[in-house]
């Protein structure tokens, strides 16, 4: 039997993305809202509550509307907006870090933000460990390409075509900063320095460590043979050996969809600083990727279908 899958939001960047790795497999069977109706609440409804899968692909407010139009159904949930990623009832759809059985046997799944992915896939177990501290005024500086600020972002850096960088959240309160904290546990929220660069898609998250002045800290050696213990069976997440680090990380304008993660640890001579580094794709691993991840874990399918693991593929 195939499972009926509705992507609310199909036609924004996610949803987009979402749709092209599903179609074709004939696990799924889509259920598809025409340009008129994409965006009426009764076809919507029809759409969730037939569902039994729905993946919102929406503003956050349009996500909240999605799930009580889904209300008493029992149509699942996968939610990649920002809307219920700390919420009550929901499960954080990071199946490295929250689990499998959860995400599998779950109704609710939120899907993470993008920065977020970077930042916990390297913070998340080291905290866990007991090698970093929990009580440490983490800072995070990343950027990402356009398309992170779906078809509004990505129209801006296409019309006004000379932005090369644009620095933003200078306000110190993103919408990310909830889920970084809650989800490593953190006693305070990162100070969080996000940016666009003028690509399409990709993503640094770089998290410094002034290891010889956070009481609780351990080695960078020591971070990064745990990052690969933690991560050994992964055929998504990728920890680069020490022996193996590139002297620069690039982002390319043109790259293609990837749904893997990268992650380095790199060191000064002295051991007294380091920098845990993660390489995504926003809407890879960061969005896409993961909600197609999720769904397979949710549908008892083998996680990685699907997926673009390779750099190279389309
Ligand atoms: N882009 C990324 O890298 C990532 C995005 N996300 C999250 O995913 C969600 C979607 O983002 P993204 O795809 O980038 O955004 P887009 O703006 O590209 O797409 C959003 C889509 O939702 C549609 N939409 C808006 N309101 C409604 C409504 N009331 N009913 C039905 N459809 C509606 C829009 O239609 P229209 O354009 O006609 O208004 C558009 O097609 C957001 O919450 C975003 O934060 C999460 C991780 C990464
Ligand atoms: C470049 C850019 O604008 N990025 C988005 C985050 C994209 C993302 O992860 O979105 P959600 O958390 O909403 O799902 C931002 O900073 O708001």
């Amino acid at each position: 039997m195939t499972t009926r899958i509705f992507i609310d939001g199909a036609a924004g960047t996610t949803g987009l993305e979402i749709r092209d790795r599903l179609r074709g497999r004939n696990e799924f069977d889509l259920i598809v809202l025409d340009d008129a109706q994409r965006k009426q609440a009764e076809p919507r409804k029809q759409a969730l509550v037939d569902a039994d899968v729905a993946i919102l692909c929406l503003p956050d407010d349009a996500a909240r509307e999605a799930v009580a139009l889904a209300s008493g159904s029992d149509t699942r949930i996968i939610d990649a907006s920002s809307a219920h990623r700390v919420a009550e009832g929901w499960t954080y759809g990071f199946p490295e870090l929250t689990g499998r059985d959860a995400i599998a046997s779950a109704q609710y799944v939120a899907n993470p933000g993008c920065y977020p992915t970077g930042f916990l896939a390297l913070v998340g177990p080291l905290v866990k460990a007991g090698l970093l501290p929990l009580d440490w005024p983490y800072t995070v500086n990343a950027v990402s390409g356009y398309s992170g600020g779906g078809n509004a972002l990505i129209d801006r850096f296409c019309d006004e075509g000379d932005i090369a960088y644009r620095a933003y959240g200078l306000g110190l309160g993103h919408k990310h900063l909830a889920e970084m904290q809650h989800v490593a546990g953190l006693a305070y929220p990162p100070v969080f320095s996000p940016s666009v660069v003028h690509a399409h898609r990709g993503m640094v998250v770089d998290v410094p460590l002034p290891l010889s002045a956070m009481t609780g800290a351990t080695s960078a050696a020591f971070l990064e043979g745990e990052l690969t213990g933690f991560y050994e069976e992964s055929e998504i997440v990728t920890v680069r050996s020490a022996a193996d680090l590139p002297n620069e990380l690039l982002l390319r304008e043109g790259a293609k969809a990837w749904d893997g993660i990268d992650l380095f640890v790199y060191d000064s001579q002295d051991g007294a600083q380091a920098r845990l580094v993660a390489v995504l794709d926003n809407l890879g691993k960061g969005a896409s990727g993961a909600a197609i991840q999720n769904l397979n874990i949710m549908c008892g399918l083998p996680e990685t279908t699907g997926l673009a693991l390779s750099h190279a593929e389309a």
